[in-house]
Formats: C-alpha cells, structure tokens, sequence
C-alpha cells in the first residue's frame, strides 16, 4: 500500500467558532492506482489532501506513506518526508519564475537527492517541453506550464504524486491533454496519485472515485 490514511479527524476553530472538516476519514492507494476526489467546495478536499502532503497535522488519526506516518508534529520531519515521498501539482502551477524549464523540472529531484538527467530529459520529452527548456516558465503558456509541473513532480520518483484540481485553470482541450500525460506516466511509473477535482469527466478517467461529504467519504 503507497498510502493508508485511518480515521483522519481536522478541525478549525476561528474567532471562537469550530468547524469539523474531517470526521473520519480513511483513504487506501496502492502503487499505480489513480483515485479522484471529489465533493462540494468547501468539502475538505485541499484540507485533507495538505495533510496527505504533510503540510498540516491532523487532530487524529494516521497517514502512511509507505512505510512512514507523515502525521507526526514536527515540521522538520514531515517536510523531509514530503521531499523523499510525494510529489505536488498546484492549480496554479507553482514554477520558480527565476529558474528555466530545465532547472525547474530538476528542482524537486535535486532537493531529494534523486537528480537523475537522463530521467529529466525523458519527461520533459514526453511532456512535449523538449524545444521549451531554456525558456523561463512567463514565456510558456498554461498547458505548458503545468507539463513543466508535473515534470518537475514526477522526477524525484515519488512514491505519491498528490493533485490538486491540476487542470483548473486550463481550458478543456488543453486540460484534457495535461490529464492524460498525468495518467499516462504515472502508470508507467507505478506512481500512486491522488487527485481532486470538480470535474466528473475528468474523475471518470481515473481508477477509482471517493466524494467527501460532510467530513466524511460516501
Ligand atoms: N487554515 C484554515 N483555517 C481555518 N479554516 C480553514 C483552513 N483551511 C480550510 N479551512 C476551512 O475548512 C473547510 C474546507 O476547506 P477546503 O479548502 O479543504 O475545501 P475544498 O473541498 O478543497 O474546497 P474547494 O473545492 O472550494 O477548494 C472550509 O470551510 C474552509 O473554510
């Protein structure tokens, strides 16, 4: 199993006001498996997959990434297991404006320890950036930019690639292009990902599809 989440619980409590997010929910991946998540805006879907990622701590409940629980309270810990185990696609694509699209696509690898060229140059050719690597990301446009994204992700090998409405901010044909390169690669691969989404048709094209309502999965 690449990823076993049990009985995730987060709440917020602003200006004296709590909200339970997340009542309980558990989520299964293994390697390869593509799984959609879905649900209302405001459903907890960027809340649970941050603490996938590690970027925040649930209340309660475990998140194994392999063989490690990403929920543990030291920052330091979790950012170290976030670099060796995950991989993440924003909705705004989140390039470094200063680096070029080679430097871009290597960055994560580099950070992990895992630069591997000849494995850059490869992505980058099947993500069709192979004419755009001595670009800065402001000359490339959306599609190309989130290709450079999911480039960059998917080089340090993860065993996780975590999405988060990828396609977005791209127009449909375009984002059906980015979509199908994900899914593509990511099975090559044997990378687990997990993807939100409000698209039903996008959803559709993965393995499987989990809907959160009211802090739970249905
Ligand atoms: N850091 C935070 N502090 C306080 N409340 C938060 C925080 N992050 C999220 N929330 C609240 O948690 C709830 C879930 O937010 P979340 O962003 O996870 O929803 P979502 O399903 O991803 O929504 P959308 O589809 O609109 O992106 C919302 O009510 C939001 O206001």
């Amino acid at each position: 199993m690449i990823l076993d989440a049990k009985d995730v619980h987060k709440s917020y409590t602003v200006a004296g006001s709590r909200t339970d997010v997340l009542r309980g929910v558990s989520v299964l991946l293994s390697a390869g498996e593509s799984l959609a998540l879905m649900g209302e805006s405001g459903s907890g879907k960027s809340t649970l997959l941050h603490l996938v990622a590690g970027l925040d701590v649930p209340d309660h409940g475990k998140i194994m990434v392999e063989t490690q629980n990403i929920a543990v309270p030291s920052d330091t810990a979790r950012a170290e297991l976030r670099r060796s185990l995950v991989g993440i696609i924003f909705q705004q694509f989140n390039l470094i404006p200063s680096l070029r699209v080679d430097a871009n696509i290597a960055f994560q690898a580099q950070l992990a320890g895992r630069y591997d060229a000849q494995w850059c140059a490869i992505l980058a050719k099947r993500m069709g950036l192979s004419d755009h690597l001595s670009k800065y990301p402001e000359a490339l446009s959306g599609g190309q930019q989130q290709r450079v994204a999911i480039a960059r992700a998917l080089a340090a090998k993860p065993a996780l690639i975590l999405a988060d409405e990828p396609t977005g901010n791209l127009d449909e044909d375009t984002a059906q292009t980015v979509l199908n390169l994900l899914l593509e690669i990511t099975r090559e691969t044997d990378t687990a990902l997990l993807m939100v989404t409000h698209s039903a048709k996008h959803a559709g094209a993965l393995d499987r599809q989990l809907t959160l309502r009211s802090g739970a999965i249905n």
